[in-house]
């Protein structure tokens, strides 16, 4: 193990094999569920070491803040992993991007695209997509992963580059979202844990194939990106362009000090971070109400009292709409999307309440165990919004105007390198499930003798996130008025789209 100064010790951990270390003792997916059991034999802060480079298991939230935020000038790097930071990313990702300077200007540029002043000019795009969504969820209920997917993506590419999604289908959508599956496929916490022979990096191109398709897949995402900035920097000349981020970042790429390619990669990595993960959330969301049916009649029945059956809810509605904003924080809560969290590296040696944490340890806020943790969520495996709405739960506060919300929730990480997407995300989150509880009724799907289809509990994807594999039920417009509300909103969206006819 690593030299660990006199006053200090190392935290406990699983027993190593020489070399590997627990190399071959972690998962390749799911690796969490795994972790939680270590956490629960070692305590709140373990280690682990594979194969020479430590990582640090964290499974309280207060432990994740005493160091990820509150000593987050050490502990806000990222490990430059040859695969994901390096072939893949070039250097230029910011998700996968060191404590460095184009780090922090993209960050910069980020949160200005994204703090609340600015979500809130986005609403009327969250509504407008949402329309799209309700009304083809219950056209075709079994397509759902479609249909959110299309909304989030949809989202954000009218944010991002100022163009529609209309399918979900398009070229353009379909390319981004294969080069984010490969990117989360290589970054997700197995193959991150496993991906532990930089060496590789040094062998001959012909030997390692691999170098060479990721490479390649890099260049492509880079072209496609430069494409998406070309057409605005074209239309910004010829006087048409839509307000978008990629606009307001060549309109002032010289106040963040961004090259070209640096500001396409901020605003494309927005894309790829935002899109699926708002998508699995609304899909654990439905799941959630699969299997509690209890709740999404409270939730019903909060909306049909705030918002009545004469108009679809709104984001003025979100202030009295406590449980609806209840549900979404104990979906991420239930099942985190990004569940084993994003590692943050620690750049010098550090000491926390005696144990050592020697410089370039990769720290692991893993959620799965945090949002467990039954000091602050007793009964955790129980899906119980009221944890967020009644005084004996330790996670209650007041005002509910304001609270439950997902400001700084740990399903969004930690510190510096805290999701800057998390107030269009909320705003996506509320709406949805507060428009998809005055619209329609979700039941367990029947098979032909009328019995109830079983729906497993935790059946998910691999991956850095996490949606549950297709599952059955039935969902259905609550009524013939509110069906026709749905679409008539709809059409006069689009007849209303500030993107109508654009290409
Ligand atoms: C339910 C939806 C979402 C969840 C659960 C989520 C979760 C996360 C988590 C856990 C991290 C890592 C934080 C850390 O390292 O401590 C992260 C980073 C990030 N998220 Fe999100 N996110 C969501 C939606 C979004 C959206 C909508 C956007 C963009 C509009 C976005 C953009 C990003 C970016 C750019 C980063 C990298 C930040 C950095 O490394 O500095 N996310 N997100």
């Amino acid at each position: 193990g690593p030299r660990c100064p006199k006053d200090a010790k190392l935290p406990p951990g699983p027993k190593g094999k020489p070399l590997v270390g627990n190399l071959l003792d972690i998962p390749p997916y799911h690796s969490w569920l795994k972790f939680k059991e270590w956490a629960d034999q070692y305590g709140p802060l373990f280690r682990l070491n594979i194969a020479g480079r430590e990582h640090y298991i964290v499974s309280t939230e207060k432990i994740a803040n005493d160091l990820l935020r509150e000593r987050g000038t050490l502990y806000s790097s990222r490990e430059q992993l040859p695969a994901a930071a390096q072939l893949l990313g070039d250097n230029l990702r910011p998700l996968f991007l060191p404590y460095n300077d184009v780090w922090r200007k993209g960050r910069r540029l980020m949160h200005y695209l994204t703090m609340s002043s600015a979500a809130t000019s986005y609403q009327p795009t969250q509504v407008l997509e949402s329309t799209h969504l309700l009304y083809d969820l219950i056209r075709s209920p079994k397509d759902y992963e479609t249909w959110f997917e299309r909304y989030a993506s949809g989202l954000i590419f009218r944010l991002g580059f100022g163009k529609m999604v209309e399918t979900g289908e398009e070229d353009d959508v379909k390319r981004i979202l294969n080069i984010v599956h490969t990117v989360e496929r290589v970054a997700s916490p197995g193959a991150y844990l496993v991906d532990t022979f930089p060496s590789l990096m040094y062998l001959p191109k012909l030997l390692a194939p691999f170098k060479q398709e990721l490479g390649k897949l890099h260049e492509e995402e880079l072209s496609f990106f430069r494409r998406l900035q070309d057409d605005v920097r074209r239309e910004m000349r010829d006087g048409n362009a839509p307000e978008c981020w990629e606009r307001t970042f060549l309109e002032k790429k010289d106040e963040y000090g961004l090259t070209d390619d640096e500001g396409a990669y901020v605003v494309g990595t927005l894309f790829e971070a935002g899109s699926g993960t708002t998508a699995a959330a609304m899909m654990s969301f439905v799941l959630a109400m699969v299997h509690y049916p209890e709740w999404q009649r409270k939730v019903q029945e909060e909306v049909d009292s705030v918002v009545g059956g004469h108009r679809m809810p709104d984001f003025d509605d979100m202030p009295s709409l406590p449980t609806v904003r209840a549900v979404v924080k104990e979906t991420l809560r239930w099942r985190p999307v990004t569940a084993g969290g994003g590692p943050h590296q620690l750049v010098k040696d550090d000491i926390y309440n005696g144990i050592f944490l020697p410089a370039g340890t990769n720290v692991h806020a893993n959620q799965w165990a945090i949002h467990r943790d039954p000091a602050l969520y007793p009964d955790p495996e129980t899906f119980l919004p009221s944890r967020w709405l009644n005084p004996k739960y330790p996670t209650y506060r007041e005002p509910l105007t304001t609270y439950p919300n997902l400001q700084n929730f740990s399903a969004f990480g930690f510190g510096r390198r805290i999701c800057p997407g998390q107030t269009i995300a909320e705003r996506s989150l509320n709406l949805l499930v507060a428009r998809i509880a005055w619209a329609c009724q979700i039941s367990k799907a029947r098979d032909g003798e009328g019995k109830e289809v079983n729906v497993p509990w935790y059946d998910y994807t691999a991956g850095l996130n996490v949606q549950p594999k297709w599952f059955p039920f039935e969902l259905a417009a609550r009524s013939a008025e509110r069906k026709e509300m749905v679409r008539m909103a709809m059409e006069e969206g689009r007849s209303e789209d500030p993107l109508r006819g654009r290409k």
